[in-house]
């Protein structure tokens, strides 16, 4: 693995830093296991417990729901679950998670000096996230991380999220940066994805949330146990 000084770019900083937020800035999965199993239980099934949960996250709410559904049900894929159960199970998550979405969500160490620390240095930073607009600004400005960035797009804010690279694209065009001075930082096979189809340089981080797989194993550019390895 090469080590964190990022070669490609001039003095070694990126122009642009593009920051997934669950399981990258923000370990949000208490509040997610919460939400899910509260939906579980009110629907009539039995809770599915954090661990669990950190498996499922990563492509956005409405397939969490759906693959917590599927699980219950013992159904093989997440598109087996009906529409009907699907919707009815969403309004009651949407409306736990909205009341409930920062209780237990915490900022991981080292996240925070490193974003202070780019904004000294004058790096453009921005949000890329799956999750959907009405929970991402909420939790932004609860553990006061919204100052940092210039621009926050996420799973609803376009027709398409990642893996798709349009969200990276966009918020590149958005900042007049180019894609081959723009860091994606990470924690999943979607980020690494996106990246990649985006032509941009990809770091990512160990303790996230990758479907339950090392991801070492989707080749990003950079791996790091703390963000403050970036710093
Ligand atoms: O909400 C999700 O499923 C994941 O969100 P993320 O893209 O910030 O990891
Ligand atoms: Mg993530």
């Amino acid at each position: 693995m090469p080590d964190l000084l990022i070669p490609s770019y001039e003095n070694g900083l990126p122009q642009l830093a593009l920051f997934d937020l669950d399981g990258t800035l923000i370990d949000s999965a208490p509040d997610l296991a919460d939400a899910v199993d509260f939906m579980l239980l009110e629907s009539g099934f039995s809770a599915a417990g954090e661990a669990l949960v950190r498996e499922w996250v990563g492509n956005g709410a409405p397939m969490l729901i759906k693959r917590a559904l599927a699980h219950a049900l013992e159904l093989e894929e997440p598109q087996q679950v009906a529409e009907a159960q699907f919707q009815s199970a969403a309004s009651i998550f949407y409306d736990r998670y909205d009341e409930y979405c920062c209780v237990r969500t915490r900022i991981y160490p080292g996240a925070e000096e490193l974003l202070q620390h780019w904004r000294d240095q004058g790096v453009a930073m921005g949000i890329v996230t799956n999750k959907p607009a009405r929970f991402t600004q909420p939790i932004l400005q609860a553990l006061k991380l919204e100052q940092y960035f210039a621009i926050s797009l996420s799973g609803d804010s376009l027709p398409v999220k990642k893996p798709d690279p349009t969200p990276l694209l966009h918020a590149c065009e958005a900042l007049q940066a180019q894609p081959g001075s723009t860091l994606m930082i990470g924690d999943s096979i979607n980020d690494v994805l996106a990246a990649r189809h985006a032509n941009m340089k990809i770091a990512c981080v160990t303790y996230g949330y990758n479907h339950g797989e090392d991801i070492r194993d989707a080749n990003p550019d950079w791996v790091m146990d703390s963000l403050i390895e970036l710093k």
